[in-house]
């Protein structure tokens, strides 16, 4: 295998050519990168937005109550979830400190420590609080509202605005986990489906719920009296702005609010279109920005195993389980044709195989994670939609089957970090190997290369020896 005249072309390329590397993309390249198949992350509209951030945080609810993963990443300094203070220290109500304790939250996150002190601030103060997915946010402005309200006053004080129904449940979770030992706040959710009499006022003091109906409930029902509220969140403004009409309707709600309510917005990316809109719904702001660090692939080994097709590339695979003992899997492909192929052919040869790509329900999806988190499958195929928020210790072992790129066809940097990071974390050692099967995808990989400044060794998948080498 890979020994024809093309992958020979590339060895001496290879040797050669610093030139491959800077190559430029021709246009049927372009074209190739751009087919309707293609299941890549740049592709994802909207909707796509909302299920990977629902998706992550389904992953998450079972993954951090089981695991010491936050606590491992705690202690790390270059963790986003890195922190130097205690909950005591940030004054919180001693139920509220029971609730927080009882999730098994030992320390605030980084995000929590630096936004909370702010948020519980008086006279309370605006905030706009950018961190990446995943590092507490929620928590943070779950605690502020729990920590602002007045049990005794029988009406709405806090509203929280999420982009979509199934988020906004995900949120009243967190709220009423938190709250478990504070019973006299209570909550209820704003969203469709949950029709109440009018006429009536809601006794409830915190409200979630998505735009629309929140502002159904504030203008058209009135049961909720906007002038009553002291603290307004906007959720993941990101994900929210994907949709105009929530912009517009978030807008609404936050002008019937009196002056001196507390407005929070909350995002993982700060691209300037959300920051416009920020700076619309929040007025004198505070601004957290948490910088994703770097991270680095030190001790991740990368390998690039040349082919001609995807039979070939298949049989490298093979090559490979042949060779080595590998505990779990993630291999990664373009589309999800390719993905279903593989899938189907692996089974064939008796491993057990998972398949997840972007077609199936997040709960499915978030269902088939949990099963090959738990080890009930020992290999994962993909698409580029599940790259991300999947963190499974026990992967050793990356395999891009087709390299990531984006919706130009040039390297997917990010995405490549993202995808084989899930493997050699906090030290350990991982392997990913990468399929490289035409003249494009060489100077896809040559590009990535380039880009992290890190060298991706030749594996000739048809010598035993050498494999076993690569994992010892
Ligand atoms: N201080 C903490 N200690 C331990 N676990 C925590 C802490 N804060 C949050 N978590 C847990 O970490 C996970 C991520 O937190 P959270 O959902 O608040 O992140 P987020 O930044 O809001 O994510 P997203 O951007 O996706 O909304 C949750 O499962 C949560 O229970």
């Amino acid at each position: 295998m890979a020994t024809d005249s093309w992958a020979q072309a590339v060895d001496e390329q290879e040797a050669a050519a610093e030139s491959v590397r800077t190559n430029q993309l021709t246009q049927h390249e372009l074209t190739y990168c751009g087919c309707l198949l293609c299941d890549h992350s740049l592709f994802v509209i909207s909707e796509d937005k909302a299920a990977q951030s629902l998706l992550n945080k389904l992953i998450r609810s079972n993954l951090v109550n089981t695991t010491n993963q936050v606590e491992v990443l705690q202690k790390d300094p270059n963790s986003p979830l890195y922190s130097v203070k205690s909950f005591e220290e940030l004054r919180l109500k001693p139920q509220l400190l029971q609730g927080v304790y009882g999730m098994g939250f030992n320390r605030p996150s980084k995000i929590q420590e630096t936004a909370l002190p702010m948020m519980l601030a008086e006279p309370p103060q605006n905030l706009i609080a950018q961190s990446q997915s995943g590092t507490g946010k929620t928590a943070a402005f779950v605690l502020a509202m729990l920590s602002h309200v007045d049990p005794n006053n029988r009406y709405p004080q806090c509203l929280c605005v999420s982009p979509t129904y199934e988020l906004a449940l995900q949120t009243g979770k967190v709220i009423e986990q938190m709250g478990k030992y504070y019973p006299e706040v209570k909550l209820v959710y704003a969203i469709r489906g949950n029709k109440l009499q009018r006429g009536m006022k809601l006794q409830e003091q915190i409200v979630i719920g998505t735009p629309g109906t929140m502002l159904d409930w504030c203008s058209k029902f009135k049961f909720i009296d906007p002038k009553k509220i002291k603290v307004f969140v906007l959720d993941e403004a990101d994900v929210m702005i994907a949709t105009q009409g929530h912009q517009d309707q978030s807008i609404r709600i936050q002008r019937m609010l009196p002056k001196n309510c507390q407005m929070l917005l909350f995002s993982a990316t700060f691209e300037e279109s959300v920051w416009n809109f920020a700076q619309r719904i929040v007025p004198d702001p505070n601004i957290i920005k948490l910088k994703r660090e770097e991270e680095t692939l030190d001790t991740i080994k990368q390998y690039y195993v040349l082919c001609n097709s995807k039979e070939e590339k298949f049989q490298a695979l093979c090559n490979i389980y042949g060779a080595i003992t590998i505990a779990q899997a993630m291999i990664f492909c373009h589309t999800r044709k390719t993905a279903g192929w593989l899938a189907g052919e692996l089974s064939r040869e008796g491993h057990q195989v998972a398949l997840l790509s972007g077609e199936m329900q997040v709960e499915q999806r978030a269902a088939v994670i949990e099963r090959f988190r738990d080890g009930k499958e020992k290999v994962l195929v993909t698409t580029n939609v599940c790259a991300r928020g999947i963190d499974v210790e026990q992967v050793s072992v990356v395999i891009n089957f087709d390299l990531p790129v984006d919706k130009d066809g040039n390297p997917d940097n990010e995405t490549y970090l993202h995808r084989i990071g899930r493997t050699g974390r906090f030290g350990k050692r991982g392997l990913a190997i990468n399929m490289v099967d035409s003249k494009m995808s060489m100077n896809i990989m040559n590009r990535i290369q380039e880009h992290f400044n890190k060298k991706i060794e030749k594996l000739d998948t048809d010598d035993l020896d050498e494999i076993e080498k690569i994992a010892s």
